[in-house]
């Protein structure tokens, strides 16, 4: 037994961070129990209470070319998941602009450069702050210097931007016949993992093509991540074979929460988004559902579920740290 837990601990380099794990269905706070997790990525509380038991609201939502349009629908749907009781809201991949090359650098905004330059975000922020709700907010296009991305939001719930992950791998692809598109051309990838404290528990925030790499989720799950959220828009070749599939695969291989959220599907529109906007129990469960049209989709999300499969089922015990190893190559180098 001992020398099964000293291989599990050598199988994550540094060794896994235990999710944080209260009583179920109590706030507790976060930033206490893990020292190492605020140094790496400092909370602006000193203490952060965390729901174990709440809903979430996953916003399916149209997208045009009219970006005010784009960004009042957004508004709408967000208010809508919140007066059904929503305390995390997540949006689709690139929700405020047509999913196209020739479209990002038009619809970009200047995160940084604040709310005249960023409508969009300024919309995230006021929400999150009227409704008191966490919003991942899918994500759009950013311009940073001269450089453009494919970047998420993450708002707290007084209106505070938390974190912004930018697209870590871009969706560079060739199916003959089927769907090119190479982001490559236009945008440029992110550099860095990103995971947030939140009220809603430890998020991990990958894009779309994000999510075909298995080893991201993995260093989210070995820094206590609960919850892996995936705004995307898989296509009508993909989609329907892989799209569901990598969701409860992450979700089963790394035993916590995956949401993922689409774009509705438009026929017309020159990048056809499969749509199926899902959440993903701790056992690769499918909790909650959508077909491709417009949807609010409102789920529950209970942490003790996750504690309840990780002890029926111990693989984060189980590891053999003396066969194979993970590298989280930002935690080792900042130790
Ligand atoms: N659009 C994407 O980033 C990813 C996708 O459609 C796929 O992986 O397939």
């Amino acid at each position: 037994m001992a020398a099964a837990s000293s291989n599990s601990e050598r199988a994550r380099a540094p060794p896994a961070i235990p999710m944080p794990s209260p009583p179920p269905s109590k706030a507790t706070s976060l930033s206490s129990s893990l020292p190492l997790f605020h140094y790496l990525f400092p909370l602006t509380h000193f203490t952060r209470f965390v729901l174990f038991q709440f809903k979430i609201g996953l916003c399916q939502l149209s997208v045009t070319p009219d970006k005010d349009r784009n960004i009042a629908h957004a508004r709408t749907a967000i208010q809508d998941a919140a007066s059904k009781g929503a305390q995390l809201v997540l949006l689709p991949e690139i929700w405020n602009s047509p999913y196209s090359n020739d479209s990002f650098p038009v619809y970009a905004e200047d995160i940084d450069a604040g709310a005249d330059a960023s409508p969009s975000t300024a919309m995230l922020s006021e929400l999150s702050r009227l409704l008191k709700i966490t919003i991942v907010g899918g994500s759009i296009p950013e311009r940073s210097g001269d450089r453009l991305y494919n970047t998420c939001c993450v708002f707290d719930t007084d209106g505070k931007l938390l974190a912004k992950h930018r697209k870590i791998h871009l969706f560079d692809i060739d199916i003959p016949g089927e769907i090119t598109f190479i982001e490559s051309k236009t945008l440029t990838a992110g550099e860095t993992p990103t995971i947030v404290d939140t009220e809603v528990g430890r998020i991990g925030i990958g894009i779309c093509y994000d999510i075909r790499f298995p080893e991201l989720a993995m260093i989210y799950a070995a820094r206590g991540a609960h919850l892996l959220c995936y705004p995307g828009a898989f296509n009508m070749t993909t989609g329907p074979l892989h799209w569901e599939l990598l969701q409860r695969a992450r979700a089963t291989d790394n035993q916590l929460y995956v949401a993922t959220c689409s774009p509705a599907r438009e026929t017309g529109s020159g990048y056809v988004a499969w749509g199926h906007s899902t959440l993903v129990g701790p056992f690769g469960e499918v909790l909650a559902t959508t077909e491709h049209e417009e949807a609010i989709i409102i789920a529950e999300i209970d942490y003790s579920i996750t504690e309840q499969r990780r002890k029926n089922l111990p693989i984060t015990t189980q590891r053999r740290g003396d066969l194979y190893q993970l590298v989280d190559f930002q935690r080792l180098n900042s130790q």
